[in-house]
This record gives structure tokens, C-alpha cells and sequence, in this order.
């Protein structure tokens, strides 16, 4: 993430870190993502569509530091993974994946599930909200060991399809970011939380996609619309 703070730990509970598994012996974070309920959590389909296969994941959670990470640190395991089946690398739509982990999160101080905003657009999304990762702090930079933090400014539809003149900006996707960049997602934070507390309760709004580089003036970062989803989130996380 560029230009954001360090945040504390448990102020973002439903942030995980997604690290894959490189070889039998090497990992390294690769994605954001968010628990939604105990068995649950969300993520961009990007970070999973080329690894796809459950056993290459491991999901920390409950921590801010990934430099306190080491090879005895517990972690959740992946039973399924769900691609939209929607998704489409080209124009990087409907990116939006749902994880099944193997064991039931149980919830703790640090580790707790996000809520999901209710379907359409019901609720009056604040002016500013959060977003969270790990991701690079630079656009040819490297993931951060800290979790950061920031707060950015939400833009219309018709405001963001201005910036992206060659692409599809649709009421499927929320862009958010200065007009100046310079606070900014980045390569690394994908699949992770933009976040708005609405009546004191925090709600996943978006789920972190893409932008043309990162923090660039006039290039705000573009987020899937979790709202978009929620009949699809629903129909496929069934809690059996
Ligand atoms: C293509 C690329 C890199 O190779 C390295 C860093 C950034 C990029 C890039 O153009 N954009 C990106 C690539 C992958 C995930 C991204 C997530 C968020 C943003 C954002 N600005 N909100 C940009 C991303």
C-alpha cells in the first residue's frame, strides 16, 4: 500500500494474509482477503485464478507484523476455492472469489468476520473509507511487513469512468482514491478490504482490484462492489 500508516493490532480483525506456497519449504504473501463468517473469507479472483488448487494456500490471521511469521506460526488451511465463474482476466471484471477454510475460524480479539453490505446499493456509502494491505509501498517497490492503513475518498461511477476513458467502469466496481494519488493500493493488497463504518458498524464495500500503476494523479484505485455480490456470495458459501 502506498502512503498509508501502520495500523494497530485488531483494528482490522477481518484482514488475512494469503501466502502461497512457492515450494515445499518457501511462501510468501501474495493477497489480501476477508473473513466473512467462520467458515469463509473473500478474496480478488485474480490472486487465486492461476492457483487454484487449495493445498498451495496458507491464511494468516490475527496479526499485523508478517516479519513475526515463521514456519511454526498457525494458519488456516483452504478447502475450496470459488471463482466467480464470471471472471474475466481481459477487462478484469467480476473479480471476486470466495475461500472455504478447511477449519471453522474461531473468532478471538484479533480475528473476527467483516460485515457484508446488504445487496444493491441500499446503503448511503460514506464520502471516505479504509483500506488495508500488505501490498507494495511503492509501484516497483515490495510488499510491506506491516499492515497498512488509509483513508480514501469514494468516487461515482460516472466520476471514475472519467479516469479510465479505455475501460468499463460499471456499477459493479467502486473507485476510490485522491485526486493527486499519492495514497493508493497497490500489487500485493488485491483481494483485501476497502471498508466504511456506517452507523458504527463496519461493512466490506469493496475488495481491492486493479488501477493503471499505483498512486498515480488521476488513476484512482478501482474495487470490486461487494454489494454487486451478495446473491452470489450467499449462493456459494453455503454454511452446510
Ligand atoms: C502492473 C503493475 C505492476 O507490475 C506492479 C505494480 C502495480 C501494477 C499496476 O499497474 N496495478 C496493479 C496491479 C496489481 C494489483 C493492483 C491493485 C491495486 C492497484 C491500485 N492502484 N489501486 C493497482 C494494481
Amino acid at each position: 500500500f502506498v502512503g498509508g500508516d501502520e495500523s494497530s493490532l485488531g483494528e482490522w480483525p477481518w484482514q488475512v494474509s494469503m501466502h502461497l506456497k512457492l515450494t515445499t519449504r518457501s511462501e510468501q504473501h501474495a493477497c489480501g482477503g476477508s473473513i466473512i463468517n467462520k467458515q469463509w473469507m473473500v478474496t480478488a479472483a485474480h490472486c487465486v485464478f492461476h492457483f487454484n488448487k487449495p493445498s498451495l494456500w496458507n491464511i494468516y490471521g490475527g496479526f499485523v507484523n508478517l516479519s513475526e511469521l515463521n514456519l511454526t506460526t498457525p494458519f488456516f488451511e483452504v478447502e475450496q476455492i470459488i471463482i466467480h465463474s464470471l471472471y474475466d482476466a481481459t477487462d478484469i471484471s467480476n473479480d471476486i472469489a470466495l475461500l472455504k477454510l478447511k477449519r471453522p475460524v474461531l473468532s478471538t480479539d484479533n480475528i473476527l468476520p467483516i460485515c457484508l453490505p446488504p445487496k444493491e446499493n441500499q446503503l448511503v456509502i460514506p464520502d471516505y473509507c479504509w483500506v488495508t494491505g500488505w501490498g507494495y509501498t511503492e509501484e516497483t517497490g515490495n510488499s510491506s511487513n506491516f499492515l497498512q492503513k488509509a483513508k480514501l475518498p469514494i468516487l461515482s461511477t460516472e466520476q471514475c469512468q472519467t479516469k479510465y476513458l479505455s475501460k468499463k467502469i460499471d456499477n459493479d466496481v467502486v473507485c476510490a482514491g485522491y485526486e493527486h494519488g499519492t495514497i493508493d493500493a497497490c500489487k500485493g493488497d488485491s483481494g483485501g478490504p476497502l471498508t466504511c463504518q456506517i452507523d458504527k458498524t463496519w461493512y466490506l464495500i469493496g475488495i481491492t482490484s486493479w488501477g493503471e500503476g499505483c498512486a498515480r494523479a488521476g488513476k484512482p484505485g478501482v474495487y470490486t462492489r461487494v454489494s454487486s455480490y451478495i446473491d452470489w456470495i450467499h449462493e456459494n458459501s453455503l454454511q452446510n
